[in-house]
Parts: structure tokens; C-alpha cells; sequence
């Protein structure tokens, strides 16, 4: 927990300021039944008001005032109540806000190998959804809980002021009023928990349909899959009625057991006013602080509920922030982005309780250099691509760039200068153009025309009827996969990086244009350093030499020698 209050602290002034407003609303909580006490004991008697700045007024003046502090002492706690609300809801938002970034610059920074290990759905969940207990912890338990123990600590002043024989029925009161408020407000958070773990199985069934729709429907198990989104429906609605016939549950429990405490003051209270130990007013305010205590005793117990509730979201989120699979960022950056040299020296990677998948890798490999990576499936291609832009980090060994270990250079200096086209294209919901604009255009040598040429897509936008302005749908899907790979080549040839590497990334694309594609990239990037891995023995051509992987060792060779 100790980790979440520099989030507080962040916010130092607001926080002393709704601590301030908090005092001013109980103040004014607590003088609620007053003006009517005042009216009981005084002006109905005939008697003036104890105040020497009014006492000595005209009677009407005097219930005059008195009526007008009954309207202001409403007017004014309305005002600070919303006052404070608005200030919990900055405050709650604002550290929300701030834990939220704090997450998302944490995932940009851990290696993308951790992501493999963990469902979307949790991260998603803990990003989002476990966030908010921040919020609910200041805006739902600590500043109610403070509330509700300073009204409290003033009921009873001004109890022991007035009366202490009646202060026992406070006693009495308030353990089985707290009692039976907790236990029914335990049986609601269960309730509720379950309804919302019901809630996100029913959006989880209907997102696992749209995401493989395709697979559902080729096995034929829309029936299979419709039963589970039935079950989960029902069971969500049954819920949602336990839920609701507790909450009535609850409010009649609790005006139950206030109206039993108001009949034992009333019962001790009208004996005393009889025999003149207390006044009638006095009673009034008796009663109404009474019923006064619903309010911080079912939030004191929420408050503990809740704690225990947004703790384990808190420790979720913090066990994220808390992960120490961190790439860390280096000082240094590629001079115009020009590698001369990339050197793998006794690199050794294992994945997580996997075997050594990569075995004292060396080699190097030298600016403008076209290297075909290959071996066979699994071998760990892609790891070693994955290696060259740190997504990853070796187990054990050194990667050099220009004679520097690569952990000395700046993440996106690095990035900027060794561009990856992975296996499968990753598009956006936008227009061709601004999918192969999403690189840093401004800093291209190429324009879009002549890079369409080059990965041979030109005839095809040219032919669509909004061209370059068309429309690719949600991930690319409205384009074939051959297109797609080739607007992701687009995207990175557009960059001014000095190292692209194509994993695969012509996989989908037919033999004869493969062939163009290849041939235009190669010319017109021939001072460029390009490492490609393929499966496809007409590729291998295009290289000057290949680095194979077998068993988790690299040798380089002639390209003559080898055969896929
Ligand atoms: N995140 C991961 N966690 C654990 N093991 C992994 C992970 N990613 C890959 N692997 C394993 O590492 C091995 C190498 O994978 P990699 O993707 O590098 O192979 P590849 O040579 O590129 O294969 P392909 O030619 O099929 O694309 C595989 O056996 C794979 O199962």
C-alpha cells in the first residue's frame, strides 16, 4: 500500500483543502437540529435566545434569525458538499489519471517476451479496471472514513455536553447498528463481486467470438458457443436480482434498527423531559443525531469492505509496476542513424524454463551487408531479429553497434536506425496512407509514389477508387495478407533507418512479385544494411552471405553452399 501514497502526496494542496471542506460539512451536520432546539427551548417558551447579540431583540426578529440559520446552515453545507465532491472528483480522477500513465509507460518499457507469458485480457484488466482502486481508496474509503470519524468524535461531544446519562443508548446503538450494516453490506460486495466476474465472462465470450469468428464458424460451434453466452447471461441476471432484493434488504434492516434506538431515547428521553433533566430540544437533538449515524457507520463499513476489495486490485497494478523484466534505456545515439558494424559476441538467449535456444552466437555483420537469416522453423530467427531492437535481451553475451554494447544507446535512437518488418503485417484502422505514414515520413528520402513502386503496389492503388485515401479496415482485413505485408514494408522503407530486417515479411506474397519486390529493394537500397529471413530458396540470391542457425548455433556461409 505504501506505494500508492506518493500519489496523494502528489496532490498535497487539494488534499488539505477537501480535509478542510470535510470539516466545515460535519460542523454544519452537527448544528443541523440546533435552530429547532433553540425554537423548542426558548422562543416557545417565551424566553429569549441565550445569544447577547441577538437576546435582547423583538421576538419576530429573534425567530427571524432563527429561521434564517436553519436555511443557511442547510445552504451552506449543500455548498461544501459540493464544493467537496468536486474536489474528490478532480482528486480521484487526477491520481487515477496519473497511476494509469505511470502503467502504460511501464509496459512500453518491458520486454515483449513478458507479453507472450501473460493474457491481453489481465493486462488489459490491471490498465484499466484495477486502476480504480486508487480512486476508490481516496475517494470511497479515506476521505469518507475521516468524514464519518469526525462526525462521530462530534456527536459525542456535544452528547456529553448535554446529557451523559442518555450517551449509554449511543453505545448500545452503534455496535448493532455497525454489526448488522457490515453483515449485510459483506453479503451485497459478494453479490457484486460475483455479478461483475459474471459481467466480464459475458464481454470476454462475446470478444473471443469476434476475435476467431472464422474458427467458430468453420467447427460449427456457434450452438456451443451461444449455450456458454446464455449461461452467462442467466447467471448474470439472477445476480443482478440477489443484488437488488439485498439492497432493500438492507435499507429496511437499517431504518429498522434506527427507529428501535430512536424508541429507546424516546422512551429514557420523554422520562427525563418529564422530570426536567433534559429539555425538549435536547431530545430533538438526540433523535437526530441518531439518525444521523446510519450515514458514517455504513461508511466506516463499506470502507472496510472496499479496502480489502481495492487492495488486491492494488497489488495486481503493483505487481506490474513492481516487474522488473525492464528494457533499460541507454544515452547514446547512432549518428545518423549509420550502423558500420553489428557484432553478436558469445550472445547466448533462453526463453523463461525454456532450453538454450541461441548457443555463443558470433558474428558480425557490416553496413550495407544483405544477409539472409535462415534455418529451419523454431530455430530462433525471429528471436535474433527480436535481439537487434531489444524487444528481448540476451541471457548471456554482448551485442555491439559500432563497437558499443547496444544497452548504451538510446532505445529510439536505436529504432530509428534498425527498422523490423515482423511476420505478421500489423495495420491500422485508417487509410493506406496513413498506415504507411504511421513511420516518420518528415525524415524519408523516398516519397510515397516511388515507394510504392518499390513494394510493387502501385497498379493496385492506383486501381481503387479512393486510391491511397482507401479505407484498409479493422487490422488491414478489407486487403489481402500479400497487400497488407507489403504496406508494412512500405512503412519501414519510408523510414531513414540504415538496417531493415524483413522477417519473413514477404512470406504471403506471390513468386513473381516477390522477385520484383526484392530486385527494386535491393537496388534502391543497396547502401542500406538488409537481413532477411526466409524459407524460400529463390530469396537466398539476393544476399552476399547467409547466417544459419542450427541447433542453436550460427555459422556464416556462402550462399552457394547451402540448400534450404
Ligand atoms: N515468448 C516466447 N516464450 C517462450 N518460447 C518462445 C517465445 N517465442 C518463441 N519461443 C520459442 O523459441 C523458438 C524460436 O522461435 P522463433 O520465433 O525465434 O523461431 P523462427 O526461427 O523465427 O521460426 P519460424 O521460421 O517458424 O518463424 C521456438 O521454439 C518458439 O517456440
Amino acid at each position: 500500500m505504501k506505494g500508492i501514497f506518493r500519489y496523494f502526496f502528489r496532490y498535497k494542496k487539494i488534499t488539505f483543502f477537501i480535509l478542510f471542506q470535510i470539516l466545515f460539512i460535519q460542523l454544519f451536520q452537527l448544528l443541523k437540529p440546533w435552530p429547532v432546539k433553540f425554537a423548542f427551548d426558548y422562543l416557545i417558551e417565551k424566553k429569549n435566545l441565550p445569544f447577547s447579540a441577538v437576546g435582547h431583540l423583538p421576538f419576530d426578529i429573534q425567530l427571524f434569525i432563527l429561521c434564517a440559520s436553519f436555511v443557511l446552515i442547510y445552504f451552506l453545507l449543500g455548498a461544501f458538499v459540493l464544493l467537496n465532491n468536486i474536489s474528490k472528483i478532480y482528486f480521484g480522477n487526477a491520481i487515477l489519471t496519473d497511476f494509469r500513465m505511470d502503467i502504460y509507460r511501464k509496459l512500453q518499457k518491458i520486454q515483449i517476451s513478458y507479453f507472450n507469458k501473460k493474457s491481453s485480457g489481465d493486462i488489459i484488466y490491471r490498465t484499466i479496471n484495477d486502476t480504480q482502486s486508487i480512486q476508490v481508496i481516496a475517494t470511497k474509503i479515506i476521505f469518507p472514513l475521516i468524514s464519518s470519524i469526525i462526525l462521530l468524535f462530534g456527536i459525542f461531544v456535544v452528547i456529553f455536553q448535554i446529557n451523559q446519562k442518555l450517551l449509554f443508548v449511543f453505545f448500545l446503538t452503534i455496535p448493532v447498528l455497525f454489526l448488522s450494516i457490515s453483515f449485510l453490506n459483506n453479503a451485497i460486495f459478494k453479490v457484486s463481486n460475483k455479478l461483475r466476474e459474471k459481467e466480464s465472462k459475458l464481454l470476454s465470450t462475446v470478444e473471443y467470438f469476434l476475435n476467431n469468428m472464422s474458427i467458430v464458424r468453420i467447427f460449427n460451434m456457434e450452438d456451443s458457443e451461444h449455450k456458454k453466452f446464455q449461461t452467462s447471461s442467466s447467471d448474470a441476471l439472477s445476480l443482478n436480482l440477489q443484488l437488488n432484493i439485498f439492497e432493500t434488504i438492507h435499507a429496511w434492516v437499517v431504518n429498522v434498527l434506527i427507529a428501535l434506538g430512536t424508541a429507546v431515547i424516546l422512551w429514557f428521553g420523554v422520562k427525563q423531559v418529564l422530570s426536567n433533566d433534559l429539555t425538549i430540544g435536547d431530545l430533538i437533538i438526540f433523535i437526530s443525531y441518531l439518525e444521523s449515524l446510519y450515514g458514517p457507520i455504513n461508511s466506516i463499513s463499506q470502507s472496510i469492505s472496499l479496502y480489502y476489495e481495492s487492495r488486491a486490485g492494488i497489488k495486481r497494478v503493483l505487481s506490474l509496476l513492481n516487474e522488473n523484466e525492464l528494457i533499460v534505456d541507454g544515452h547514446e545515439c547512432i549518428k545518423d542513424n549509420i550502423i558500420n558494424c553489428i557484432e553478436f559476441k558469445n550472445v547466448n538467449f533462453l526463453y523463461e524454463s525454456n532450453n538454450l535456444l541461441i548457443k555463443d552466437a558470433n558474428f558480425k555483420i557490416f553496413r550495407s551487408d544483405k544477409v539472409a537469416l535462415v534455418g529451419k522453423s523454431g530455430s530462433g530467427k525471429t528471436t535474433i531479429a527480436s535481439l537487434l531492437v531489444r524487444f528481448n535481451e540476451p541471457t548471456m553475451g554482448d551485442i555491439l553497434i559500432n563497437d558499443k554494447d547496444i544497452k548504451e544507446f538510446k532505445l529510439s535512437s536505436l529504432r530509428d536506425s534498425i527498422c523490423l518488418v515482423g511476420q505478421r503485417p500489423i495495420l491500422f484502422n485508417g487509410t493506406i496512407l496513413e498506415n504507411i505514414k504511421y513511420s516518420n515520413f518528415d525524415k524519408s528520402n523516398c516519397d510515397i509514389d516511388e515507394i510504392l513502386k518499390i513494394v510493387c503496389l502501385d497498379d493496385f492503388v492506383k486501381n481503387l477508387p479512393d486510391g491511397i485515401h482507401t479505407h484498409v479496415g479493422e487490422r488491414g482485413y478489407m486487403l489481402s495478407e500479400g497487400q497488407r505485408q507489403r504496406i508494412s514494408l512500405a512503412r519501414a522503407l519510408l523510414t531513414n533507418a540504415g538496417v531493415f530486417i524483413f522477417d519473413e515479411a514477404t512470406s504471403a506474397i506471390d513468386i513473381n512479385t516477390q522477385k520484383d519486390l526484392f530486385e527494386n529493394i535491393m537496388n534502391r537500397f543497396h547502401d542500406k544494411t538488409i537481413i532477411y529471413t526466409t524459407h524460400r530458396p529463390e530469396n537466398l540470391r539476393y544476399s552476399d552471405y547467409l547466417l544459419v542457425i542450427q541447433e542453436g548455433r550460427i555459422f556464416k556461409t556462402d550462399k552457394s553452399n547451402f540448400k534450404i
